[in-house]
Formats: C-alpha cells, sequence, structure tokens
C-alpha cells in the first residue's frame, strides 16, 4: 500500500541533450512529494523514470529496497494519474474504477465492491451507474483518482492532475487530494509548475531547475529559507537587496556577509528587527486580504520594495515611512545571478 522511493545517482540524455543531470532524492513511504519547476526542468522525465515509462541512461531507481530500473511500468507497484483522466466513455464510473482490478483477473462481485468503496471515498458513491459525460471535470478527476487507487499502488504518480481544471476548482481538488492521500497513506509523487499547488499538497517540495534538483524540504523550508536565489524566486515575489563585503547595501549598512538579502512581500513592514530606513509609498493597491504597496528608499531612490501591508493602515501615496524586515534571508553570490 505505500514504499519508499530511491533515485540513487539518475542521470538521462536524449541524444546529446542532458534532461536529468544526477539526481539523488529518497521519498519516504507514504510521502506527499511534489515536483516542482518551471517547464522542461525535468520533472516529467524523473515522474516516466519513476514510472518505467523511460530506462534513465545512468542511476537507479528502487522502490521499497528493490530496484526498478528495468523492471516494466505493469511489473512496478506504481500507477499513473494522467491530466487528461483517461476515463472509458462507454463504461459506467463503477466500471472505470474496477477495469485495473479487471485485468489482474479479480472477479466482478470483488472488483464491484472495491470500486464502490474508491467511490465512496472520492464522494461518488451515489453515481456509480453514471458514465464519466455526465459528470463535471471535478467529478472526472476524482474518478480517476478512484481508478489509480482502487489497485492499491505503493506509489501514486500523478502528472499535472490538476491542470485541466479552473483556479477555484483546483484549490478545492487540492485539499481533496491532501485528505485522500492522507487516508490512504500511499506514496503521491505530484508533478506540477504551480508553486501554490505544491504548497498546498506537500510534505515536501523538490524544486528543479535544468535537469537539477535546487533544493528539496517542506513548504516552510523552500519559502522561508530557500537554498539558492532560484528557489526563492520560483516559490513566490521576493525583493532582492545586493549586499557587498563588508554589509554595505543600498540601503546602508546591514549585519550581513556578501550576498543578496532576499526579503518576501510580507516581511516588510512598519515594524520588525531590521531597520530598512524610511522609504516613500509610491503605489498602494487594495488586495483584499493585504494593501500591496511599493516603496522607493529614501536612500536608494532607485530601488523599489514591495511590501504587503495589513489593510486599514492610513497611508497615502507620497507619505514617508520608517520600514522594517522580518525573517530576512541571505543567500551566497551566485555566478551568473542578478541580484
Ligand atoms: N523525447 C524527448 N526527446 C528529446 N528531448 C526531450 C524529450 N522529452 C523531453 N525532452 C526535453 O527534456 C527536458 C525535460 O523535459 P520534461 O518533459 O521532463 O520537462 P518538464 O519539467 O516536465 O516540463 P513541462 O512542465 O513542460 O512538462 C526538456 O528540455 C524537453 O524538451
Amino acid at each position: 500500500m505505500t514504499a519508499e522511493v530511491r533515485f540513487d545517482a539518475v542521470q538521462h540524455r536524449f541524444g546529446s541533450f542532458t534532461a536529468l543531470h544526477r539526481v539523488d532524492l529518497t521519498i519516504a513511504a507514504g510521502e506527499f512529494i511534489v515536483l516542482l519547476g518551471p517547464s522542461g526542468c525535468g520533472k516529467t522525465t524523473l515522474l516516466s523514470i519513476l514510472g518505467g515509462f523511460l530506462t534513465p541512461s545512468a542511476g537507479r531507481v528502487l522502490i521499497g529496497g528493490r530496484d526498478m530500473t528495468h523492471v516494466a511500468p505493469k511489473d512496478r507497484p506504481t500507477t499513473t494519474m494522467f491530466q487528461d483522466y483517461a476515463l472509458f466513455p462507454h463504461m459506467s464510473l463503477r466500471d472505470n474504477v474496477g477495469f485495473g482490478l479487471r485485468m489482474r483477473g479479480i472477479g466482478r462481485a470483488a472488483r464491484n465492491a472495491r470500486s464502490e468503496d474508491m467511490l465512496d471515498m472520492v464522494g461518488l458513491a451515489d453515481k456509480a451507474g453514471r458514465r464519466p459525460h455526465e459528470l463535471s471535470g471535478g467529478q472526472r478527476q476524482r474518478v480517476a483518482l478512484a481508478r489509480a487507487l482502487a489497485v492499491s499502488p505503493d506509489v501514486l504518480l500523478l502528472d499535472e492532475p490538476l491542470g485541466a481544471l479552473d483556479l477555484k476548482l483546483r484549490r478545492q481538488m487540492q485539499e481533496e487530494l491532501k485528505a485522500i492521500q492522507r487516508r490512504v497513506g500511499t506514496t503521491f509523487v505530484h508533478v506540477t509548475h504551480d508553486q501554490e499547488e505544491a504548497m498546498a499538497v506537500a510534505d515536501r517540495i523538490v524544486v528543479m531547475n535544468q535537469g537539477r534538483i535546487e533544493h528539496c524540504g517542506t513548504p516552510q523550508e523552500v519559502y522561508l529559507r530557500p537554498a539558492n536565489l532560484f528557489s526563492a524566486n520560483f516559490m513566490g515575489e521576493v525583493n532582492r537587496i545586493p549586499v557587498a563585503s563588508g554589509g554595505a547595501t543600498p540601503l546602508g549598512p546591514m549585519p550581513f556577509g556578501q550576498g543578496t538579502l532576499c526579503l518576501r512581500p510580507e516581511s516588510i513592514g512598519l515594524a520588525g528587527d531590521l531597520p530598512l530606513g524610511p522609504a516613500r509609498l509610491e503605489e498602494a493597491a487594495f488586495f483584499g486580504a493585504y494593501l500591496r504597496c511599493h516603496f522607493r528608499p529614501v536612500a536608494a531612490p532607485g530601488m523599489r520594495l514591495v511590501a504587503h501591508l495589513p489593510q486599514g493602515l492610513h497611508l497615502k501615496v507620497g507619505d514617508e515611512v520608517a520600514l522594517f524586515a522580518r525573517d530576512p534571508v541571505i543567500l551566497p553570490p551566485e555566478p551568473g545571478a542578478v541580484a
């Protein structure tokens, strides 16, 4: 029902192009892991290697401690759920969900009982006799999940499973996916390029870039303590302030070594332990939960700081306020990175 996954020095080349450089990653049994990164970073390649649809150019894949590198997809304890659901239009939901069990020679009565349990789990018990075209997109997605889990895989692979849903439904399905994963305890490996989705569902996020893992950690770790500028930027908006050796910055001296000071918009405010000096409010927009403000520091008018302040502050464009920050992250200089 669940298993540990290990990628051991996995590399993949398509001809002369290296899609995965050298990936070492251990996923605990029962963990919800999200592979996150921009288009082309190698997420699907890594997932395909785990599912057995691609054989890596080098390295090994272990599932539950067993070397699966050269084992065919159908002989692995994995199932894959794709974005397009791939439901059979002419079959009832019960038969769709029971399809994998039928392929394994499970008799009708046991199959139907399992299908109905699975449909119950995804909240569609009363629709077992319906056909896929009678369902909404979100419901079809739930059927695909029920079908993937019906065969009791140790590891479920999800390739952009919510990509076809509108934003509101996506958010709702993320919560359901997470709740179902907790209930079944199966290891989930989920691919997305949406950082909010990653944070909503993951126990740990693997941030990928150009065939490499940039950072792997809990949503809090990758958001609040990014390992590098790529992860900091990819996980959300960040203000970047260059720090020269000796702690010199355009805002005055600061107690940091050379690098880039990264501050999330919600870490900048009118109180905090790191003074940023006076700044002039240039623009403010109401975003419901917060006020999104652009400030020009008096000491560095060429720089712009974005801060999310609590709404209800009576600030006007042109006002000058003393800004402070919390949760500073200082990242070392990187070759080629623009601070
Ligand atoms: N069959 C192939 N032949 C050649 N190059 C490929 C092949 N499949 C993928 N690639 C390349 O390998 C890189 C990684 O592709 P991959 O599909 O893993 O990226 P991804 O992170 O999943 O992107 P997306 O979010 O767009 O699906 C890309 O640069 C892609 O162009």
